[in-house]
């Protein structure tokens, strides 16, 4: 199973991710925690990239490589029977790049992308959001931060996101990721 959680940045993504793998691992599940960008070549230049103001065409093809080349893992992965837990996939771009360009073409090039088959969306307010981030990105600006929330919550109508509320604190997100993802898993076996 596929499963990816995704957020403005500061929803808390990286650490739920993290807090999740553990616990699953634990239970004895073989859990592999991914990220979006990856850490390839490409996923450095994309990294590199974000630091500057630069075509949102040219972003939104890096980061469709970028995840093109991550699907052929991870449906390696789910074959040996891997959980795949990754911090962001496709639906960021959805949220990001189709903000200027719109969302057909976004949605072509990540034809081959692969959709995960789960995805938790981590609703937090743009102001706690901004609290608790440190690093100042360009997508780190408070309209911009709106912008995204409320095209995550467009696709996560659209596309049947499970919404959790970000803003409480850690251990009870935890709690309720772990709830929806249990119940997930259980019914698949
Ligand atoms: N529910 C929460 N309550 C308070 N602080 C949190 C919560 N979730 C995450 N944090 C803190 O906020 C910061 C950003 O979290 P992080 O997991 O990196 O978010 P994201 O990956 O979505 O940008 C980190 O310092 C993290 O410890
Ligand atoms: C995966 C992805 C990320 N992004 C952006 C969102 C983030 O601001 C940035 C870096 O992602 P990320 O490392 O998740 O940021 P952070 O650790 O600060 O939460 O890349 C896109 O614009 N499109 C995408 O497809």
């Amino acid at each position: 199973m596929y499963i990816c959680i995704e957020g403005i940045d500061g929803a808390g993504k990286s650490l739920q991710v993290k807090l999740l793998s553990e616990k699953l691992k634990k239970c004895g599940y073989k859990v592999i925690q991914i990220k979006e960008p990856t850490d390839s070549e490409i996923g450095k230049l994309i990294r590199k990239l974000l630091r500057k103001e630069v075509n949102n065409a040219l972003m939104t093809l890096l980061f469709a490589a970028d995840r093109i080349i991550l699907s052929e893992k991870i449906k390696k992965l789910l074959k040996k029977g891997y959980l795949v837990i990754s911090d962001r996939c496709l639906w960021s771009s959805f949220v990001y790049q189709s903000i200027d360009i719109g969302e057909d073409w976004v949605e072509e090039v990540n034809k081959y992308a692969l959709k995960p088959d789960i995805t938790i969306f981590l609703d937090v307010d743009v102001d706690v959001a901004m609290k608790r981030c440190e690093k100042k990105e360009i997508f780190e600006n408070s309209s911009y931060l709106n912008k995204a929330r409320r095209k995550y919550l467009q696709l996560a109508k659209k596309h049947n996101f499970i919404i959790i509320d970000a803003n409480n604190d850690i251990k009870t997100v935890h709690n309720e990721i772990l709830k929806v993802i249990a119940a997930k898993i259980q019914k698949k076996e």
